[in-house]
């Protein structure tokens, strides 16, 4: 909204607006006329006709019950008829790319004093050009379609394409080459893993899970198998249509038989002449719904085999009521005796499962670092709200177990950032070979606790909000999103305890035969 002139009013001026049909409030400096906005106010008339409200400075009573951008919603913003006489605003609002001042909301790297091993200003440059989209292109999106259950809007989808942001999130490699990324704020040549990090941390800090898979998750993980299996002409076709946000893909491999053990997959594929003939049902896909594309495990007579199966009159998506926002588009998708071109296979016949599981760490990695981003948010939700909240006549910060409770958040989250900053680390050093050897087990080992401790943190801060974490609007919204979706990430990308059983299994197998207690 464009600056405007206010006038000046003092307190004594404003005192004189206190009844029915003519009340003034006072919010941090600001003069509010809520005269006729009363009789429609979500939280009832009586309560802005009190003694102590109407006429009055009313700022420590509306911080206890809205969150600060319900003034900067345009129909409440123009409420505002003035200031106070000689008194500045209290509150600061950050500028869109301007890091939070709380402590502990943003990873040490990017809080102002503090050194760090990884980042180079490089990434610093990066991370700030992509905050600035996240915030201006993406927000808005993410917060309409979590509430509607839209899908994300092709307006979105078309921005994200041009800023390459969807080809960034396959990680660094041979599909970057020759494209502008973020408008050229770095070279392809120059974007790692730790680029890669920063795109997933912006784009989960809303509080908005569904959304953060509306993102064209189905992209990042169906996407792969094309460029690292498909012959030269699919890739030719499908790479550009799906990195252009032309068409959407995603991966279907889960089904309703088999999970977590994919080598139970039921769905059929017969050759027949020059085509695969598929039929099955896949459950839990994500994007499912508005997919053009099916990255599909199948089993053959010759072993295991995967499949990119085009959407066609054979291919049909029905959408699963969630947990969370339908925008995420989850899918359960059934193929009857859809035929498709053998040139369509991804990798070798017999081979399918080496296929779906050398995508494996990339996407627990991604789903890490989205959910932890998440975790922060959270903390500085909490770290806000003890602040700001009073009770028996003090703020909540003052009670010890209140302190005890964020003592446990804050060192969770930073000791999960320290871990993937250091598995990070090693993806950027290591060849693709070695990540598989030495990292899948720490990656397993590393998303077990991320959404362990994601949990954990979840009930702390649903106990710090109270009642306010249970409803889906209003100050405890973002508590309330996460504490019913956070365990999503302990699901998808492989469940928690088959993840941490990984890691430990690739200890044991190991251990040197030489060593004894
Ligand atoms: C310009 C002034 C105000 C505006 C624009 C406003 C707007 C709103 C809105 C949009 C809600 C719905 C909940 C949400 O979205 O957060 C709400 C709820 C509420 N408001 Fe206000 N409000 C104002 C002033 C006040 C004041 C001064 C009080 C002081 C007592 C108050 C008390 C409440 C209460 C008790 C609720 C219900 C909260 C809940 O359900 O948890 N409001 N208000």
């Amino acid at each position: 909204m464009a600056n405007r002139e206010f006038k000046s009013y003092t307190a004594e001026e404003v005192a004189k607006h206190n009844r029915e049909g003519d009340v003034w409030v006072i919010i941090d400096s600001k003069v509010y006329d809520i005269s006729r906005f009363a009789d429609l106010h979500p939280g009832g008339t009586g309560v802005l006709l009190t003694e102590s409200i109407a006429g009055r400075d009313a700022t420590q009573a509306f911080y206890g019950l809205h969150r600060q951008e319900v003034l900067l919603r345009p129909q409440y913003a123009r409420l505002q008829i003035g200031t106070i006489t000689d008194e500045e605003p209290t509150i600061r609002l950050l500028a869109v790319e301007e890091p939070s001042r709380v402590p502990y909301a943003e990873p040490s790297w990017l809080a102002a004093g503090y050194y760090n091993p990884y980042y180079t200003d490089n990434h610093k440059k990066f991370q700030r050009a992509m905050r600035k989209f996240a915030m201006e292109v993406v927000y808005p999106d993410a917060m309409k379609c979590e509430e509607n259950g839209k899908r994300i809007s092709q307006e979105v989808v078309d921005k994200l394409c041009e800023m390459n942001i969807p080809a960034m999130r396959l990680g660094p490699g041979k599909h970057l080459k020759g494209r502008t990324l973020l408008g050229g704020v770095i070279t392809p040549e120059e974007f790692d893993h730790f680029h890669e990090l920063i795109v997933n941390f912006e784009l989960s800090r809303f509080g908005t899970r569904g959304y953060v898979d509306a993102l064209l998750a189905g992209e990042v993980i169906g996407l792969p198998p094309v460029l690292n299996y498909g012959s030269p002409e699919l890739q030719a076709k499908v790479v550009p249509e799906v990195l252009s946000g032309k068409k959407f893909i995603c991966l279907a491999i889960s089904e309703a038989f088999a999970g977590s053990d994919v080598a139970g997959l039921q769905t059929v594929a017969v050759r027949e002449g020059d085509e695969w003939v598929i039929t099955g049902t896949k459950k839990w896909i994500t994007n499912g719904v508005f997919a053009d594309y099916f990255t599909v495990g199948c089993r053959s007579k010759d072993g295991y085999v995967v499949i990119l199966v085009p959407r066609s009159d054979n291919v049909s998506t029905k959408a699963i009521k969630t947990a969370y926002s339908s925008t995420a588009g989850t899918a359960y998708v059934t193929f009857e005796k859809a035929r498709v071109p053998v040139t369509n296979t991804l990798g070798k016949v017999g081979q399918g499962l080496q296929v779906i599981l050398s995508n494996f760490n990339h996407e627990r990695w991604m789903i890490v670092c989205t959910s932890l981003s998440a975790q922060r948010m959270v903390v500085e939700e909490c770290l806000k709200w003890v602040n700001q909240r009073i009770v028996f006549g003090k703020p909540l910060s003052s009670q010890p177990v209140v302190r005890a409770k964020l003592a446990n958040m804050i060192a969770r989250v930073e000791a999960g950032q320290n871990w993937l900053e250091s598995i990070t680390h090693q993806m950027n050093n290591m060849t693709y070979e070695e990540q598989s050897d030495k990292l899948a087990g720490q990656i397993g080992l590393l998303k077990q606790f991320i959404t362990r401790t994601g949990r954990e943190t979840a009930e702390d801060a649903t106990q710090i909000f109270g009642g306010r974490s249970i409803t889906a609007s209003g100050m405890g919204k973002l508590v309330e999103n996460y504490h019913r979706t956070s365990p999503y990430d302990a699901i998808l990308g492989g469940q928690e305890d088959v993840l941490g059983d990984l890691g430990v299994r690739q200890a044991i197998k190991k251990m040197p035969r030489n060593v004894k207690v």
